[in-house]
């Protein structure tokens, strides 16, 4: 028995480590949100474990990541240094895995204000639907002669697409070189930002990852990006650029560089780093969020049907849906909510880091200790939803319940000051913010104008829904 007040200077219970390595081998690395929720329906809502060195506590209630999130926000607020995701951001040059600092506050500003304002945002509007259009013209081909669509290939390949378009004002070819590149930087980006390195667990054995060559892999990776970066940024100081390519993101960036109008002089390394999270957080996640919708659907023909028929009711023969047409589809916006609900892109967001020595439920919390928010595990958790596991969108249609960072049960985009920019637009319709907007635009219209079906002999049953290794959940 330990009395609330008791617990001072205890730790959250959890699961007992080794000497020396701690929990390190029981953790499954590659589908950690599955782990850690299993692990709270031994040990409750807040548990601790030690990786290596590293404290961990992991939050799997509403109630305890609004205490993370909003209450305590500017306690939680920091990031861990993981050595792949240090070396990939330019040592936290970006925002995502920046440290909560001075810099980070500047460089959040100056994406919200000038890369993600709502009038640029709108302004990528017709580049999302000329792609997605694109897309519906390639599978109808494919239909037509009854060829097979590999749907998570298409989707993935129309958001960098996208983002490419969006970021650089470039449009690859779909088999050209340059694209087959980006997607495999994308590829091994993902791999890279979660791959196990000695020196994040066990800092005096980082001359492991030397030896097993994980350190040479690494510098590969980031000088492969680095070159690509850099013949980015040529193309654009080049005074003959074409049209498309101005007005775009890096030219965005290369202009604040030149202005030095902003409290942190930009340098070429900080404007790579903000190009690494916009192709990791821009690419990723709504095509991973579309292809969970599909396979959910696909095992929901009566949710597959309701949804075709509210869509092809409101558009008729009008062709194509726009983005604005969604905004009249209740239920098409509940399938996405149920979507982020059962499959949040980032199950268990980005982790934060503690800033100082805290208190949770009673515990306490030291300065340096990891936190990871199991969002995937709150939304599906039985005392705040009724069926949790089953898919469905009604449970939406008379709920207030948003996904904006104000509701601690749903939280695909996290929330707080390290939440999602997207979450600045809180004063709009989120489906103004890019990822929700290209999500909405690719699934409304993949639904509108095709009847789908599994390849033949292929069950519902037989859809691998076993996760890939990655911060997003493919
Ligand atoms: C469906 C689409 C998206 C989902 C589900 C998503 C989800 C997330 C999540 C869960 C976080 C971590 C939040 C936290 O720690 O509380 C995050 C952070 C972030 N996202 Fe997104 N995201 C999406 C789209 C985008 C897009 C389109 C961009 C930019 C082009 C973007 C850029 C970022 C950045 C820069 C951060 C780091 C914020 C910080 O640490 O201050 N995301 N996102």
């Amino acid at each position: 028995f330990l009395a609330k007040k008791g617990r001072k200077n205890v730790m959250p219970p959890g699961p007992l480590g080794l000497p020396f390595i701690g929990n390190l081998h029981q953790y499954d690395g590659i589908t950690p949100h599955i782990y850690f929720s299993k692990l709270s329906k031994k040990y409750g809502k807040i548990l601790s474990l030690k990786l290596g060195s590293s404290p961990i506590v992991v939050i799997s209630s509403a109630k305890l990541a609004k205490e993370v999130l909003k209450i305590q926000d500017l306690t939680f607020c920091s990031r861990p240094s993981f050595l792949g995701q240090q070396k990939l951001s330019y040592n936290g040059l970006d925002i995502g895995f920046a440290p909560y600092n001075d810099y980070w506050r500047e460089m959040r500003k100056i994406c919200v204000v000038h890369l993600f304002s709502l009038k640029k945002v709108q302004s990528f509007s017709p580049i999302c639907e000329d792609e997605v259009s694109r897309m519906i013209m390639k599978i109808s081909q494919q239909a037509a002669t009854s060829q097979i669509i590999n749907l998570s290939n298409l989707v993935i390949s129309l958001t960098s697409t996208i983002i490419c378009r969006v970021a650089f004002g470039i449009r690859y070819d779909e088999e050209a070189h340059a694209k087959r590149r980006f997607d495999e930087l994308l590829a091994v980006a993902q791999e890279m930002m979660t791959w196990f390195f000695f020196t994040d667990y066990f800092p005096m054995f980082g001359w492991l990852d030397k030896l097993f060559g994980n350190i040479s892999r690494l510098e590969k990776d980031c000088k492969d990006f680095d070159e690509f970066y850099e013949e980015l940024i040529d193309q654009h100081l080049n005074p003959n650029k074409p049209k498309s390519m101005e007005g775009v993101i890096i030219d965005l960036l290369l202009q604040l560089k030149k202005e030095k109008s902003n409290p942190i002089d930009l340098t070429v390394d900080n404007i790579k780093a903000i190009l690494m999270d916009i192709f990791v957080g821009g690419t990723d996640t709504s095509a991973a969020a579309v292809v969970w919708a599909m396979s959910a659907l696909i095992k929901n023909p009566k949710v597959m049907k309701k949804v075709q028929e509210e869509i092809r009711k409101s558009i008729g023969t009008k062709g194509f849906v726009n983005e604005d047409d969604v905004q009249n589809m209740p239920y098409f916006k509940a399938v996405i909510k149920e979507t982020f609900r059962l499959y949040p892109p980032a199950p268990l967001l980005i982790p934060r880091e503690t800033m100082k020595k805290s208190t949770l439920e009673g515990y306490e919390i030291q300065p340096g200790t990891i936190i990871h928010v199991n969002s995937w595990a709150i939304a599906r958790d039985p005392e705040i939803w009724e069926n949790p596991e089953e898919f469905i969108p009604e449970r939406f249609l008379n709920s207030d319940i948003d996904f904006k960072g104000q509701d601690f049960e749903l939280l695909p985009f996290g929330a707080g000051r390290r939440g999602c920019p997207d979450l600045s637009f809180e004063f709009v319709s989120t489906s103004i913010a890019l990822g929700v907007a290209t999500m909405d635009l690719m699934l409304s219209n993949l639904l509108y104008a095709f009847d789908w079906e599994l390849p033949c002999g292929m069950k519902k049953e037989d859809i691998d829904t076993d996760v890939m290794p990655g911060i997003t959940m493919h």
